[in-house]
């Protein structure tokens, strides 16, 4: 199966089920595979037919950041609803890391698949 890939996406916004993070930012990296026909883009060499990671990656960045959200799970469902709907993607994987969330641990995250390949 052909992807398209998202790689650590950093996105700042207010995220966390306790009041102290309600009123401070905190960084979430994002991971995104896509699944995508690339022979299509590869044979015509034509951007019209690539499913656009920057576009993907700005529209994901301003969809979390606009309002508050406790859980990280909330946010992997949002980015899933939201490139499946909008940009045509029939299966993809999602995975939100919250690093500096747990001091002992270098990030904590979840991942969800939906979709069918
Ligand atoms: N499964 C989850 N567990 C926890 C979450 C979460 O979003 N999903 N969030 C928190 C707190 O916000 C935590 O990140 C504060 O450090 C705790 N557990």
């Amino acid at each position: 199966m052909d992807k398209v890939l998202i790689r650590e996406l950093k996105i700042e916004t207010v995220i966390g089920v306790y009041e102290w993070e309600k009123v401070i930012q905190q960084t979430l990296l994002v991971d995104l595979d896509m699944a995508w026909d690339n022979q299509k883009p590869a044979a015509s060499d034509d951007y019209q037919h690539a499913l656009c990671y920057e576009t993907v990656s700005k529209r994901i960045i301003a969809l979390i950041s606009e309002r508050p959200i406790e859980l990280i799970e909330t946010v992997a469902e949002m980015i899933a609803n939201c490139v499946m709907t909008e940009f045509n993607v029939t299966w993809l994987k999602v995975k939100v890391m919250k690093p500096g969330a747990v001091p002992m641990a270098q990030a904590v995250g979840v991942e969800i698949e939906r979709g069918q390949a």
